[in-house]
Parts: C-alpha cells; structure tokens; sequence
C-alpha cells in the first residue's frame, strides 16, 4: 500500500508499520504543498487542518481513504469524498484537552495582568463540542459561571443566543467549526456589530478557526478603543496574519493550542484506529504503548502550600503561553516579509508540551477544598 502523509504527523511509520508491510511506501510531504501529481497513486492519504482536500487534489487518484489527525474538517471537501466512494476520518476530540490547557493558560495569564478574579466572572462559552463541554466542566470544578450558546446541542442551563452571550460575557471563548451555510453559521458569528457591543474589559479567546471572528472588524475596535482583551491562536487568512492585529493582542500564537504531544500523537492513534476499520486490519498499537512519557511526570508541594498557588505553579511549569505569544511577535517583527513561512515554521518546531492530566501534584498536608483549582485545572492530585 501507498500511504501519502502529512510531514507532520507523528509517529507514522510506528502506527502504520502493518499497512505498508516489506513492500509499502510512506511519502511524507509539506502538508501545504501537496499536489495532485504527489497523492496520484496513493491508496491512503493522511493530512492535517493545511491541506485541501477537494476534487482538484484527488480526481483521477487511487485514494480510497482519507484521514486528517485533527479535529477541525472545513478543509475537507466530505460532500466529494462521499460521492466518490472514498472513505474518510477525522480525529474528533484527539486534542480537546490540548486546547481546553490553552484557554486556561491565557485566563489565568489575563487574570493575574488585570487583577481579576475567574470566579467573580461569566465565561460565555460558544459551542459545546469536544472542546467547549471540557472547558465548560474544567471551569465548573474552579467554580466559575458560565453560559453556554450551541443551537445545536442540548447544554446545561439550556443554552443561550449568541446575542445574549455576547450581553452577559465577561470572558467569550470560541469553539465552533468555521461554517458559511446552514441554519447557524459560524463565519464571522463575532462580527462588527456584536464586537461593537462589548462591554469594556471582556476578554475574548479564538481557539477555534480564524474566521469566526472578524479580525478586521476586531483591529478597529481594538485601534479606535482599545478596551477589550484578545486572545488569538487562530486568524484569517493564515499562514499570513495581520501585524498590527498582532500588535494590538494581548496573546497572539501561532494556531498551537491544540499542539500538546498528548494530543498530537493521540490524532495519530485516532486515524490508525479509523484506518484498521476501513480496510478491516486488525490494531496491533495502542496510544498509551507509544506516548512518550513526560519530562515533568510530578511536583511536591512543600507542607502548607496554598491549592491556589500549587494551581498556578503547576500550570505555569506545564505550559507557558507567554513563550509561545513571544515566539510569534519575534519572528513577525524580524522576518515581515516572510510572515507565512514563519508562523509555520514555529508551528513546525513546535516544543514538547505536555497536557496537565499527565503532571501529578502531590500536595502535602492541605485539606481538600471545594472548587480545588489544581483538581479543577486537570491536573493529577495525590495527598
Ligand atoms: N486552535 C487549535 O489548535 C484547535 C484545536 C482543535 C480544534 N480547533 C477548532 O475548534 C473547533 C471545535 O473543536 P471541537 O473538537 O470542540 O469540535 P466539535 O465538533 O466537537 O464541537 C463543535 C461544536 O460547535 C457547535 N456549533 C456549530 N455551529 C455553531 C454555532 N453557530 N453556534 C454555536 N455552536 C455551534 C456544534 O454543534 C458542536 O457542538 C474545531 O472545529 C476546530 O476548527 C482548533
Ligand atoms: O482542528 C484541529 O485539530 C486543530 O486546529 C489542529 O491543531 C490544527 O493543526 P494542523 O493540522 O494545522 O497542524
């Protein structure tokens, strides 16, 4: 069999050692870069979010099965695949957890730089898939409020509009896919007029894809008042992005939330899983037997520590979100000509970061609390 990959898929030739045999072929390539002559005679082809997967890069292919390792599918044309009898799979949820870390990091960064306390405010959270259910129960165990909007689904408290969440947010955070048809679309569902009327000091988080929110309409509220807080991973049009949007962020980076190893090599498991079923193999790897295993594994909290701090300690020396918001506005600001090749490069060369369900905090001599943030942040606790 041949398989045509994404480069930056990890653990390839591992998960699918028994597909390609003694006479397979794996070509991996620039997940931007693939062309029609690339995927031609390939039987499986394996992508990530980079790549278009439409009529133009497949007609005439001997594809019969398609995976992307993420969770976002709007580059994939599965109208087509279906028409053309070619399977398909994606990895739904493989880094919901990765993403969910995220969103807490860039709180609790926001909320230690503007003094605020989560817990005195309302998170609206937009979409309760695999990403927004997990940040909403993570944010329930810190004892936070939230609302929910997901016309789609039934969510706790019964769901919201869009409009109210937008009246009654402090904090918005988006996780919906990027939709342009259909009963609720979600292309630019923060437009001028909604980004207009937020209140001053609301902080709003795009994890999600960039054009949900209107990153022009944002620069303008931002340039004529800057009184909101934004958090970008995701913006329109990248690989190019708009530096003085950047410039204007409070977190800018370069579409990793979703990058933890945990969640990455977990995408791997899950299109090998969706693989064996298609053409009826049997799994021979599993996602615990290759995960590498953390540098940071556990951290002791001397005797008395506060939950609080032993929170944020730990976050802070799982995941630093600063790092990688500085990593971004270097390489705009020293290559601006070369903006796209730099946001994939970091992208590329992304660190080894770690999911906080893999770090154990062994907390000595403290009562367990209600609400215990290290608990609720998804860390692991021992007493
Ligand atoms: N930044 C990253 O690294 C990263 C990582 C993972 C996912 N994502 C993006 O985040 C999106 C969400 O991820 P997920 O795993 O939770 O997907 P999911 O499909 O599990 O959940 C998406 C939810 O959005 C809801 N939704 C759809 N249209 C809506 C609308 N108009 N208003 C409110 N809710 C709406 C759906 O009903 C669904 O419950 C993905 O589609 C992907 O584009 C980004
Ligand atoms: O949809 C997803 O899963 C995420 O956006 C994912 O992290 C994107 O990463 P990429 O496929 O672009 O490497």
């Amino acid at each position: 069999m041949k398989i045509v990959a994404d480069e930056n898929i990890p653990l390839l030739e591992t998960f699918f050692r028994d597909f390609l045999g003694e006479n397979g072929e794996l070509y991996t390539c620039h997940g931007r870069n693939m062309t029609p002559e690339d995927v031609a005679d390939a039987d499986m082809l394996l992508v990530r979010s980079i790549t278009q997967v439409n009529e133009k890069l497949l007609a005439g292919s001997q594809v019969r099965f398609v995976a992307t390792a993420t969770s976002g599918t709007d580059h994939v044309d599965k109208k087509w695949l279906k028409n053309n009898n070619i399977g398909f799979s994606s990895a739904a949820g493989c880094n919901a957890d990765a993403v969910v870390d995220y969103v807490l990091a860039a709180l609790d960064n926001m909320t230690d730089e503007h003094g605020i306390q989560l817990q005195e405010r309302t998170v609206g959270i937009v979409g309760y898939g695999q990403v927004g259910s997990r940040l909403y129960d993570r944010l329930k165990a810190l004892g936070v409020t939230c609302l929910v909007c997901d016309p789609f689904k039934e969510v706790p408290g019964g769901g919201i509009t869009m409009d109210d969440l937008v009246n009654w947010s402090d904090i918005i955070s988006f996780h919906t896919p990027l939709t342009d048809s259909g009963p609720h679309p979600t292309f630019h569902i923060l437009d001028q007029d909604r980004l207009q009327r937020l209140r001053p000091g609301t902080i709003l988080v795009n994890a999600g894809r960039g054009g949900v929110v209107d990153n022009n309409a944002l620069k303008q509220r931002l340039q004529e008042q800057n009184d909101i807080i934004a958090v970008l991973d995701v913006w329109e049009g990248e690989p190019e992005l708009d530096p003085e949007l950047l410039d204007l962020v409070a977190i800018g980076t370069p579409h990793i939330a979703g990058y933890s190893v945990d969640g990455k090599v977990r995408g791997t498991a899950m299109i090998y899983q969706a693989a064996c079923k298609y053409f009826g193999q049997p799994e021979t790897i599993r996602f615990h037997e290759v995960v590498p295993a953390p540098s940071l594994r556990s951290l002791t909290m001397s005797e008395g520590v506060s939950p609080q701090i032993a929170a944020t300690m730990a976050l802070k020396a799982v995941y630093d979100i600063r790092r990688d918001d500085r990593c971004l506005r270097q390489a705009v600001r020293k290559h601006p000509d070369a903006i796209a090749r730099e946001f994939d490069l970091l992208r590329r060369n992304y660190p080894k970061r770690r999911e906080f369900s893999t770090l154990e905090v062994i907390m000595i001599d403290t009562h367990p609390a209600a609400n215990d943030p290290v608990a609720g942040l998804g860390f692991r606790i021992t007493e």
